[in-house]
């Protein structure tokens, strides 16, 4: 509930049905059943007064109202289920619905928290721009252009029976917020080729431009180039729409964060990358997490990020940790492919990560810095494991 406890006039929201809240609480035609200061309804109605000549239409109105019960609605669930991240910066209601002044922010709820919090709050405004270019209609249209999907977790498991080793998902990434730039001279379609000779099974290509100076070119350049990796599409993904687009731009996979998305969300996105062939990493950070995650049947391919995204602390008997006991029994059971994520730098953490049970590991850092890419590659497992050395 911290999301809303920045709504100094708002009610607590649980245990009441949302009609009931947000038709008498908030709204002041209906009687005001909030606490608020005698000059606080007068102002509500001098200001109804006031808007009279440029009164927006009420549909307009009506809409905005409906999106910020939303927003509401969705952090409540988040929250629920244990999500820190709030979707948006918290605005209050729209102010033709309440008074002006009295639901105005609280200044400590409107700063994102941690920089997890700062990625989403700017994704969501730029996936909004990007779909009012581009609506879902008429990206779906695009699909019938985009190049076919490959099997990114047949890869994997080839790759692991072939080694005997974890398969290698290799990151092309610039730059990240906690390490800074990782790479001057980056060509991804050069660091792509270099990573499937050294016998990377899959790649991981940044999306994000603007934290990770990723982007979809990026992308669709190292499918354009004849690469024969799969490709995941390291996005931020908060909508379905993103799914789509992704996609369109040459993606076999896509990444899913059960810090950010509340568990409805994953299942309905993991059903829509199901529908179009991709795969659907979700990835978890603590056991909270995994539980939630192990928790939706539809669920198949899961990476434990030793990195915590809200304070970039990386540790890599995370995966360990979240492998341990029951949940590792139920992934065993399941079949489940688990990824070994961030911070693996040497041939004794790929060890002891597969000891824990991972059959795939995600590495960009350790190898992207390289100047030998593919060597780089081998120095990671300790031995060759490209194409030509089995
Ligand atoms: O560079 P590293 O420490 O090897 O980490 C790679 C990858 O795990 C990391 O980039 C990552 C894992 N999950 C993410 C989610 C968003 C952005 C980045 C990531």
């Amino acid at each position: 509930m911290e999301g809303l406890a920045s709504f100094r006039a708002v009610p607590s929201f649980t245990s009441r049905p949302r009609s009931s809240i947000l038709g008498t609480a908030l709204n002041p035609r209906r009687g005001n059943s909030l606490s608020l200061p005698s000059s606080s309804s007068s102002n509500v109605r001098a200001q109804q007064m006031e808007s009279k000549d440029d009164e927006p239409e009420p549909v307009k109105i009506e809409l905005k109202i409906k999106e910020w019960e939303n927003s509401m609605y969705h952090n409540e669930v988040a929250a629920s289920q244990g999500i820190r991240i709030r979707r948006r910066p918290p605005t209050g209601p729209p102010l033709h619905y309440v008074g002006p002044f009295e639901f105005r922010l609280q200044n400590e709820g409107n700063t994102p928290r941690n920089i997890l919090e700062e990625i989403i709050w700017h994704k969501d405004t730029q996936v909004a721009q990007l779909k009012e270019r581009q609506p879902l209609y008429s990206l779906k249209k695009a699909l019938d252009n985009a190049p076919p999907v490959r099997d990114f977790i047949g890869a994997l498991r080839a790759a692991n029976s072939r080694t005997g080793l974890p398969g290698l998902i290799a990151e092309v990434k610039k730059a990240s917020p906690s390490r800074g730039v990782l790479r001057e001279n980056f060509d991804p379609v050069e660091i792509a080729q270099a990573y499937e000779k050294g016998g990377a099974a899959c790649l991981s290509v940044l999306a994000d431009e603007k934290f990770f100076q990723g982007s979809y070119d990026n992308m669709m350049a190292i499918r354009d180039a004849g690469v024969k990796c799969p490709l995941l599409c390291k996005e931020f993904i908060i909508e379905a729409w993103q799914i789509y687009y992704a996609r369109s731009k040459g993606a076999d996979a896509i990444l899913l964060i059960a810090a950010v998305l509340p568990d409805l969300d994953i299942k309905y996105m993991t059903k829509i990358c199901k529908m179009l062939g991709m795969a659907t990493l979700v990835e978890v950070h603590d056991e909270r997490e995994m539980d939630r995650v192990l928790g939706i049947e539809e669920v198949e391919f899961i990476g434990i990020n030793n990195r915590n995204l809200e304070t970039f602390e990386v540790d890599i008997s995370n995966t360990k940790k979240l492998l341990e006991g029951k949940r590792g029994e139920e992934i065993r059971k399941r079949d489940i492919i688990v990824v070994g994520e961030s911070g693996l730098f040497t041939p004794d953490d790929i060890a002891y990560v597969q000891e824990a049970g991972v059959k795939a590991v995600l590495v960009g850092e350790s190898i992207v810095k390289q100047s030998d890419l593919e060597k780089g590659v081998a120095g990671l497992f300790g031995k060759d494991i490209s194409l030509k050395s089995v």
